[in-house]
């Protein structure tokens, strides 16, 4: 998951970009760029880090034009170390093109042979990002019949680009000298939302990752984009839709709701708050019917994403919650860290214990999922390192046991902390005294889909369903393979450097 963003507005958009960047910034902390179009010229902006490290006053000041698309990174394929694979991604022809991606691809392999075998373009880069865009590009090239485009052209190579690519893509894009181009996947696994502004020289538009990103900034939700829809605004501001992807359905990624997203934000109608304030309450009864005789003192969040559910748990469960951790507001989110080093060391800066929570009591922490229990190894340490009596863990999300191939940094079995291991032996493996995890059934009926028209979400890293229909078994293993090789190199290279940071600061 990253955060996208594109803006079509009647003056200057580089503020306001950057401003929906730091918006999004909770779902990618690793790079961040910035591209506007000005006539038909591009200026970008784009490099590794947060947002407000990557922007200068003087990378502002280039960015001119009314019109333009932003990205913050979260590395899901290819390098998380390489500025080069910073978006938006560039290509020159036809007319000069940038784009920005959220999601990943499960047929990139097939999609770089054939760019380079039959559609004679180069991707220099092992970002996904770039193949989807390059197949864009020649789609957009072969529709081509004049000297420009028209909008029935551009939405003709999208659906071109639903034929190729397979997986999750939530995109936006700029064609230089045309407009700005949004579309969505044919299973709108991954968000993506459109709001307008009126203003006295006419509507502006912006799509986005989430809702927050519009609420924040003036602009008014008009709706989500469907899945395989796309949205073409002209250089006149005028906006076009088109269906593109006739049998598409949406099947959106459920992890969005247990951690991704800002819990302000809606999705597909749904709001992400009331999402988690059920999850709660559904574990809570779960907890209470598995276990009646249950005496916890307290229920204690594990900041941020899980203190929605935390507090309606607790409501459930009749038990007061505590604030038992306190979050350095400076550090950022631990799971979309790329170096395990780092994930390891932040939890224990990023959480600290208020001891007298947990002193002599018999505690009940939850946080949104376990993962890797990277933080749930730490924290459990952290609550009998402050006298707790008895440790109990609870998780709003079910056990994560599969590879996430839709945009998701959870791509090896070998990785997930619940893999090949029962409640018991998760348990024993996080130190605690006993977990419980949310039924999966209980996590889809806490989305509420029936009431927005969703019939099914992408539930896969729980139970191993892909809805795209090429993922097996065999593919798991390539990708698994190829991942431990690259991680390998790649975490070694992020936990040296991480290292060399911290003995240098010390
Ligand atoms: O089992 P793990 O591999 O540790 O992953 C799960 C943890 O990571 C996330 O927290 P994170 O610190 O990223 O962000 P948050 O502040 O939004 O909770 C998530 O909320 C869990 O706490
Ligand atoms: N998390 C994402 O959406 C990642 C986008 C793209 N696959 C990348 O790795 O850059
Ligand atoms: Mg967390």
């Amino acid at each position: 998951m990253c955060g996208i963003v594109g803006i079509v507005a009647n003056s200057p958009v580089n503020q306001l970009l950057y401003d929906a960047l730091q918006l999004l910034q909770h779902r990618g902390q690793d790079a961040a760029g910035i591209t506007t179009a000005q006539g038909n010229t591009f200026h970008m902006h784009k490099g590794l880090g947060l947002v407000r490290d990557v922007f200068r006053t003087r990378d502002m000041r280039s960015l001119l034009g009314n019109m333009g698309i932003a990205h913050c990174r979260y590395p899901t394929a290819g390098s998380a170390v390489s500025s080069a694979e910073a978006q938006p991604f560039y290509v020159n022809s036809p007319f000069g093109i940038v784009l920005g991606h959220n999601g990943n691809l499960t047929n990139t392999a097939v999609l770089r042979a054939e760019l380079f075998e039959e559609d004679r373009r180069h991707v220099n880069t092992s970002s996904d990002s770039e193949v989807l865009l390059n197949v864009l590009a020649h789609e957009l090239d072969e529709v081509a019949q004049g000297h420009r485009l028209s909008t029935p052209e551009i939405f003709s190579a999208v659906t071109r680009v639903y034929q190729r690519c397979r997986g999750a893509y939530a995109v936006v894009a700029l064609i230089a000298g045309h407009g700005l181009l949004a579309f969505r996947d044919p299973f709108g696994i991954r968000p993506l939302v459109i709001g307008s502004h009126e203003t006295s020289q006419g509507m502006e538009y912006m799509v986005a990752s989430e809702s927050v990103a519009l609420d924040a900034l003036g602009f008014t939700l008009m709706r989500d984009v469907e899945p395989g829809e796309a949205l073409f605004v002209d250089q006149n501001g005028r906006l076009h839709t088109l269906l593109c992807a006739p049998q598409a359905h949406k099947v959106p990624c459920i992890f969005e709701f247990v951690y991704l997203a800002r819990p302000d934000s809606v999705m597909d109608g749904i709001s992400v708050y009331e999402t988690r304030l059920r999850m709660g309450e559904l574990l809570g009864q779960r907890i209470r019917q598995l276990a009646p005789n249950l005496v916890v003192d307290v229920v204690i969040p594990i900041p941020d994403t899980s203190r929605p559910s935390a507090l309606q748990l607790a409501t459930t469960l009749g038990v007061p919650y505590r604030e038992g951790f306190i979050k350095n507001r400076y550090i950022g989110r631990t799971f979309i860290m790329p170096g395990q080093a780092e994930r390891k060391r932040s939890v224990r800066q990023k959480l600290n214990a208020i001891a007298q929570e947990f002193r002599g009591k018999s505690v009940l922490l939850v946080d949104d999922s376990i993962v890797r229990g990277t933080t749930s190894r730490e924290i459990v340490q952290m609550a009998r390192d402050c006298g707790a009596k008895q440790v109990i863990f609870a998780s709003a999300a079910p056990p994560v046991r599969f590879p996430n191939v839709y945009g998701i940094d959870m791509p090896t079995r070998r990785e997930l902390l619940a893999t090949g291991r029962d409640d018991e032996a998760i348990a024993r493996e996080i130190g605690a005294d006993r977990v419980f995890y949310q039924d999966l059934g209980d996590l889809v009926l806490a989305m509420d889909g029936a009431s927005h028209g969703i019939r099914e979400f992408d539930t896969s890293c729980f139970n191993g369903w892909y809805v795209t229909g090429d993922v097996d078994e065999a593919y798991l293993q390539v990708l698994e393979n190829r991942r431990e090789d690259e991680k390998e190199d790649q975490t070694q290279q992020l936990d040296l450097d991480f290292n060399l940071r911290t003995t240098a600061a010390a």
